[in-house]
């Protein structure tokens, strides 16, 4: 079956609050965005980057800077990670065959992890990386909170892997924000999503600290 790999990237990083979008900060001497397509470099995987329409000259110029090799094709991201997503899946033509939506600043993901979610869509339709959560939580209400039983809950990551037809059929529904990963959006089309085990360094770079976690995870 056709492998393909849509690496998001086209958002705009807020919460990083750095001058330049999070995706393009180095770590460990190269964007972190090379990183992760680093990660999806097989033989057989054909590698969609989307990024923000005014940032595509930019990463052009990094691509030469670091004489960045590895095969991939450039789409534009739009307004949310939905639209992006969306964007991405529209650049391919093919109905049949699998595809693995990854986060861009999502670097230390485990090929291992991205062959088991192809393998673990080609069978159940979807695979959906997740992990246990470590911590205790609580769910609140304007006047009060509550302490919930974690083993009820899961943490959700990305790469989340489907049947090409599913998940583009999924995506011709109307965006709401409820729709924050891509299992949301299969799931609301009404079918039932398959978990597999994520990882916990498969951190999604998200604010200055997990620079710091990153970095210190690529270099053990
Ligand atoms: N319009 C958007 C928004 C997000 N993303 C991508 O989706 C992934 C997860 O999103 P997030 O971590 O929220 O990134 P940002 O939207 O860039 O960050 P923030 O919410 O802090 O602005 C990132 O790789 C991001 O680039 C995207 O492709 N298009
Ligand atoms: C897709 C995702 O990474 C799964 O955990 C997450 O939902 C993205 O959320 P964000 O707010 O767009 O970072």
């Amino acid at each position: 079956m056709q492998k393909y790999a849509i690496v998001v990237a086209g958002g705009s990083g807020t919460r990083m609050k750095s001058e330049l979008p999070k995706q393009f900060i180095k770590l460990a001497g190269k964007p972190i965005l090379m990183h992760t397509l680093e990660a999806f470099h097989f033989d057989d995987i054909q590698i969609i980057l989307v990024l923000p329409e005014s940032q595509i000259p930019y990463w052009k110029e990094l691509v030469d800077e670091h004489q960045f090799k590895i095969p991939h094709n450039i789409i534009a991201g739009g307004e949310q990670r939905f639209h992006s997503v969306k964007n991405g899946l529209s650049s391919i033509k093919a109905d049949d065959g699998l595809v693995a939506i990854h986060d861009g600043v999502r670097p230390l993901i485990k090929r291992q992890i991205i062959s088991e979610s192809f393998e673990q869509a080609e069978r159940a339709g979807n695979a959906i990386a997740s992990i246990q959560l470590k911590d205790s939580i609580r769910s609140i209400t304007p006047h009060a909170n509550r302490q919930e039983d974690r083993t009820n809950f899961r943490l959700i990551q990305t790469p989340q892997a489907f049947k090409i037809q599913l998940i583009k059929r999924a995506f011709e529904q109307e965006y709401t924000p409820s729709f924050t990963d891509d299992a949301s959006v299969l799931e609301q089309a009404g079918h039932s999503i398959n978990l597999i085990e994520g990882d916990y360094k498969n951190i999604k770079i998200t604010t200055p600290e997990d620079l710091l976690v990153a970095e210190t995870l690529l270099k053990a």
